[in-house]
């Protein structure tokens, strides 16, 4: 049986007072890819702020990676989002430094010291989404789509159990897309685990996966059809 990386069980979404999500019971394994759509407002991004302990968890259970979100306590949140890989709609690079020093920023920042392994693992990342020839450039010089290969390349630094990408494709041309898709297809079949808030059917369409939906209050999984 593959390991659970997620579970929750009648866990509810708050934004402040509000209440953005009720009744979420949800478990993900090792390996799998999910999407969670729904439209605008609809709580995508919340939900996965609950997931990274950017909005505490007030109601039911909920655990990611082995940590109690019920529990969390603010110093642990670092040692959460370690475990975790998240990708951002906009990329979220350091504009005053090359993608070598964007990615070396991290490593520092979460206890790399060794420069040598430090640069075997900018190596590592880069070439897995492609980009083993652009450590030297600037953000402002790569494309948007090259920009959000980076931002994932960043987020596989310290070999997350999870990767959470919210809205990884909603600044990019349909084409930027697929590719940008086609490096997150790579890195789930080699086993790691992808949770993507999105409202790209196409992509949707083009590579399926369990799909959860946002609507009403509500979370509930789709059968591609009906999507
Ligand atoms: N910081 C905040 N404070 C208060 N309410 C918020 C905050 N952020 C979002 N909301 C509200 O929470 C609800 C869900 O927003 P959320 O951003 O999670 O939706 P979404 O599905 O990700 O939307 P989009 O596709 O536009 O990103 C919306 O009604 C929004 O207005």
């Amino acid at each position: 049986m593959p390991e659970t990386i997620l579970k929750l069980q009648d866990v509810a979404v708050f934004q402040n007072e509000n209440l953005i999500l009720n009744n979420i019971t949800l478990e993900v394994k090792k390996g799998e890819f999910v999407y969670i759509i729904g439209k605008t407002g609809s709580g995508k991004s919340s939900f996965m702020k609950t997931l990274y302990g950017d909005i505490p968890l007030r109601e039911g259970y909920g655990s990611v990676v082995d940590f109690n979100l019920k529990t969390l306590q603010e110093n642990e949140i670092p040692f959460l989002r370690r475990k975790l890989g998240i990708v951002f709609q906009d990329f979220k690079l350091l504009s005053d430094r090359n993608i070598n020093n964007n990615l070396r920023f991290v490593l520092k920042a979460t206890g790399w010291t060794d420069s040598a392994k430090m640069d075997a693992k900018i190596e590592e990342v880069l070439d897995k989404v492609g980009m083993k020839t652009k450590g030297f450039k600037f953000p402002h010089e790569l494309s948007g789509g090259e920009q959000q290969r980076i931002a994932i390349a960043r987020s596989l630094l310290n070999d997350p159990e999870l990767i959470l990408a919210d809205e990884p494709t909603g600044n990019l041309d349909p084409q930027t897309s697929v590719e940008v898709m086609k490096v997150l297809q790579e890195i789930n079949d080699s086993g790691r685990t992808i949770i993507m808030a999105t409202h790209d059917y196409a992509l949707i369409l083009k590579y399926p996966h369990k799909t959860i939906k946002c609507d009403g209050n509500k979370m509930f999984e789709v059968i591609q059809k009906a999507v």
